[in-house]
């Protein structure tokens, strides 16, 4: 896949991150702190990354930020964007599996590299249920998506 990923700090798990993401297979491309001359500031970079995904250069981003609230905040902002902050393997899985998120979001500051292992195995391990209860949380994001009541 192609990956867009975004960090405002240039640390050494978000070096791992793309380290872990060419390792895949993946083709990525950054901002932020991770590129020279872009802005690094959090919510331009995430914005930035985020608008790859939303304009299909990018079939999903990775956004960086300290704590990740930020880069949540920003990369949520972008319409077609659904990004998840995920903190360990268990929410990157439910992110995929019933939300559909096309963004994760690390926090710089907790994820150790095992864990960012973790999560980005579970990231890109989990699938579409076909269980119902399954179907029915991403149409349930479909409907916010669209702009209509999830309701
Ligand atoms: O976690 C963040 C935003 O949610 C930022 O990484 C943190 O606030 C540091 O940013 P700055 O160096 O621009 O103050």
């Amino acid at each position: 896949m192609r990956i867009s990923v975004s960090s405002d700090m240039d640390e050494p798990v978000a070096r791992a991150l793309l380290g872990q993401l060419r390792d895949r297979g993946h083709d990525v491309v950054t901002f932020g702190a991770l590129s020279a001359g872009d802005d690094p500031q959090w919510a331009a970079c995430t914005e930035a990354a985020a608008r790859e995904v939303a304009a299909g250069n990018a079939d999903q981003a990775v956004v960086c930020c300290w704590t990740g609230t930020g880069a949540s905040i920003a990369a949520n902002k972008v319409p077609g964007v659904r990004a998840a902050l995920c903190t360990d393997a268990y929410t990157a899985d439910g992110a995929r599996r019933w939300n559909d998120a096309n963004v994760l979001v690390l926090g710089l500051r907790l994820t150790s590299e095992p864990l960012l292992k973790e999560i980005l195995d579970a990231w890109f391990a989990a699938e579409a249920s076909e269980d119902s209860e399954d179907r029915e949380n991403v149409a349930r994001v479909d409907r916010l998506d669209s702009g209509r009541s999830a309701l």
